[in-house]
């Protein structure tokens, strides 16, 4: 989808999976919850609360790509089929570094593949053999965790599966959506999953692949900043600490292994300002996402227009800029939660008035319309989660943060690659 230029396509393949990650699916999925409970009461919150004993510190962007890829892959595949990075380090360590090995060169395959494929051929390598290797190498690895997904679901394609079939842990919600969608379509084979052609369990890889690398950094990434900013700000943390605690079932290290529902953790003002400023200030992705004109098109905003754009010219357009509009976001390059809350301490929304509306019109974390992200739902649950169990059981406190300022590229994580900080139980 992420790379499918015709509109046609993108759109069917888009309403396929848009249900199962929509706000309302995803804070009901009772899977969902206990896939996430289950991390973060078994593995992350005592995995922290060791460092935080011991006085360690902790690269915590590696930690933060650990459990992101843990529960993406976990609602994708089922958690049969999904990593174990939170556990697992080892293999975390070597998957991230063949991950982060690759980025540099994207620009070669995907801007000229004709010319660097005819040069390749003439012995000339734009991109070297050991970026071949590595993606090699994740391909491997992320067509083990989909053959997993497909074999966990050979007894229950979606359409017939029962409903504790699919509230179950192990059901891979959205593997299990593209096969079912797949397998509808008559030009597409057999409804028996094991039974399907090879072509077809690879597209259907090649889909979940795109959410899997989509969804684990940008949330690691945006997690770094917002603990980096936080760390800056003991009585931020407390005030945000006392707001967690108002949850029904906090999430502290001593509760009973359950969360608190969804749609309460969602609506607590200052941990959504948090977020939504960190969005802002630090964009995982501010890089130009581009789309293609149709013919005759006029572009720009009033009184600025520009007529008659030709049909096929790739035009684009970036969070970087947008967020930085001085006029929407004052003092744009300073982090300031309280941008989002009005005087109530309430998120502001459109009833706030011009600015609050302008503000929700220029911010583009997401991108927006038709090839808007698929799973910003998906990324705002997981960082809710996370966030509310760092900081309603530690403190966060700098050790090293050189190499903080982010990378000039499309997806953009931290120069140097990690973030160390302390824990302290409170
Ligand atoms: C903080 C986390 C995230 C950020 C900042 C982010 C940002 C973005 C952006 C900027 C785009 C391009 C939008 C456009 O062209 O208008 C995008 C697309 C996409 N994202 Fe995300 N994303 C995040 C998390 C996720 C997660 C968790 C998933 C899935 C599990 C995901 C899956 C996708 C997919 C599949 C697309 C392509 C959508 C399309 O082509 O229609 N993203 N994301």
């Amino acid at each position: 989808m992420f790379s499918t230029i015709a509109n046609k396509p993108h759109s069917i393949r888009k309403r396929i999976i848009s249900n199962i990650y929509s706000k309302s699916f995803l804070a009901s999925s009772p899977s969902l919850k206990v896939i996430t409970q289950h991390i973060l009461h078994d593995s992350f919150i005592p995995r922290l609360s060791t460092y935080a004993r011991c006085a360690t510190p902790v690269d915590i962007y590696a930690m933060f790509s650990g459990i992101t890829m843990d529960l993406v892959s976990s609602y994708m595949c089922g958690t049969d089929a999904a990593t174990d990075f939170s556990n697992d380090l080892q293999e975390r360590t070597r998957i991230l570094e063949v991950f982060n090995s690759r980025p540099s060169y994207l620009f070669y395959t995907q801007e000229v593949p004709l010319i660097t494929s005819i040069l390749r051929r003439l012995g000339i390598r734009l991109v070297p053999r050991r970026i071949d290797a590595a993606n090699a190498e994740i391909e491997a690895w992320a067509i083990k965790i989909f053959d997993a997904a497909r074999m966990s679901m050979s007894s229950s394609p979606n359409d017939t599966s029962t409903d504790s079939q699919r509230e179950s842990t192990s059901y891979p919600t959205v593997y299990a959506q593209l096969a079912a969608a797949m397998t509808k379509d008559p030009e597409k084979a057999t409804i028996d999953p094991l039974n399907q052609p090879p072509s077809q369990h690879l597209a259907i890889a090649s889909e979940c692949y795109d959410h899997l690398a989509a969804g684990f950094d940008t949330s690691g990434i945006t997690l770094t900043y917002l603990v980096h900013e936080l760390s800056q700000r003991p009585s931020l943390q407390k005030a945000l600490r006392k707001e967690l605690l108002t949850l029904p079932v906090s999430l502290t290290s001593a509760s009973a292994p359950e969360l608190s529902d969804y749609k309460t953790l969602d609506a607590l003002p200052l941990l959504q300002a948090i977020i939504q400023e960190t969005l802002r200030r630090h964009p995982a992705i501010p890089g130009p996402q581009p789309r293609v004109t149709p013919s005759g098109t006029t572009l720009g905003p009033p009184g600025h227009e520009f007529h008659d754009i030709p049909g096929g010219i790739r035009v684009s357009c970036q969070a970087y800029s947008l967020h930085r509009n001085e006029a929407v976001f004052p003092e744009p390059e300073a982090w300031k939660p309280e941008r989002w809350l009005n005087g109530k301490g309430e998120v502001v929304s459109a009833e706030d008035g011009e600015q609050a509306r302008e503000m929700g019109r220029w911010f583009w974390a997401f991108g927006s319309g038709g090839r808007m992200c698929v799973g910003s739902n998906l990324a705002i649950y997981q960082m809710k989660y996370i966030v509310a169990a760092i900081y309603s059981n530690f403190e966060t406190t700098i050790v090293d943060d050189t190499g903080i300022e982010q990378l000039d590229r499309y997806t953009a994580g931290p120069t140097g690659g990690k973030l160390i900080i302390r824990l302290k139980a409170v």
